[in-house]
């Protein structure tokens, strides 16, 4: 599959967010799409964590239950629930988290196949309930801090036709190449500050305008995809006019004055080879707009440095 290319799979609803039909998601702490928390090794009731999330947030709860007991509370206040590797070592558990109706978030255990982990998302479809997520990656060990396989991550999402969520820990190069590599989005540790969560939205908004190919149906959400892919253009754009600013410095004459035409033309001719829709026609004065910025900002710099 070509990098760009939209593969075909169904979406998932948390509540109000979609996880696999448009943008990657971000699933975490505050300023995240969705907010997650986990009812493991925490001594606090499935109603009490929900509530606390809800007094703070409207927007959809994921829950990871610390036992059977904490379905129905969930059920009734939460949007998803979430299933890890005690979980998904127990059949029995994933059919009763699968019941109450809830979509389910499968994440794989570093120990788990894929044929076990995709097992175990049948699982839960065989019990009625189809709509699942899987999630792959998980905590490392202490000196190694995340384990993200990305090859399996995309045979999961090809072979199961699910979306696949990807747990990058707080590397925000890892939140990128899980994006690149095709994740449909990314569970952070609950408690991600905003900073963490704003990076990892960074890295897979500015990958994810390149890679992921958008559908979208309304004014909404296409003004939405082209907000992302401007964001990409304009780290592009930002970088091509340094790079450019270079050049000025080390040719001959620099600036307006070095202005090479031939070249210029011959960029734009490679360019349409990528944009064909656009073509040479409507990228030429695209780009010299794009190019006269660039000397414009050189000359500037120049001067005021008075070299
Ligand atoms: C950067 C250069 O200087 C000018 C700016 C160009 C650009 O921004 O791409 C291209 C050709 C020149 O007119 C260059 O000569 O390569």
């Amino acid at each position: 599959m070509s990098l760009t290319a939209r593969a075909e799979r169904g979406a998932v609803q948390l509540g109000t967010l979609e996880v696999g039909g448009g943008p990657a998601v971000v699933i975490g702490g505050a300023g995240a799409d969705a907010r997650w928390i986990s009812l493991r090794e925490r001594r606090v009731r499935a109603a009490e964590a929900v509530a606390a999330i809800r007094a703070e947030w409207a927007g959809p709860v994921l829950v990871e239950p610390s036992s059977v007991a904490d379905l129905p509370r969930i059920a009734a206040g939460a949007e998803g629930v979430v299933v890890g590797e005690a979980w998904t070592r127990d059949p029995r558990l994933v059919g009763e988290a699968a019941r109450p109706g809830l979509p389910v978030i499968v994440r794989r255990g570093p120990a788990e196949t894929l044929e076990e982990w995709l097992a175990v998302a049948d699982l839960c479809a065989a019990g009625g309930n189809d709509r699942v997520v899987l999630c792959e990656g998980g905590q490392g060990s202490p000196g190694r801090p995340a384990v993200l396989d990305l090859p399996l991550l995309r045979a999961a999402r090809e072979r199961s036709g699910r979306p696949v969520l990807a747990w990058p820990g707080g590397d925000p190069a890892l939140a990128a190449a899980a994006v690149a590599a095709g994740a449909d989005g990314l569970l952070l540790d609950p408690d991600s500050t905003p900073e963490a969560v704003a990076a990892a939205r960074d890295a897979a908004t500015i990958v994810g305008a390149v890679t992921r190919r958008e559908e979208p149906g309304t004014v909404l959400a296409a003004r939405a995809a082209v907000d992302r892919v401007d964001a990409a253009l304009a780290v592009l754009l930002e970088r091509r006019a340094e790079l450019a600013g270079t050049i000025q410095r080390l040719k001959p004459v620099g600036g307006f004055a070095g202005r090479d035409m031939d070249r210029e033309r011959r960029l734009v001719a490679e360019m349409a080879r990528r944009a064909p829709a656009l073509g040479e026609e409507r990228l030429a004065p695209i780009m010299n707009a794009v190019i006269e910025a660039g000397l414009r900002l050189a000359e500037e710099r120049r001067a005021t440095r008075r070299d």
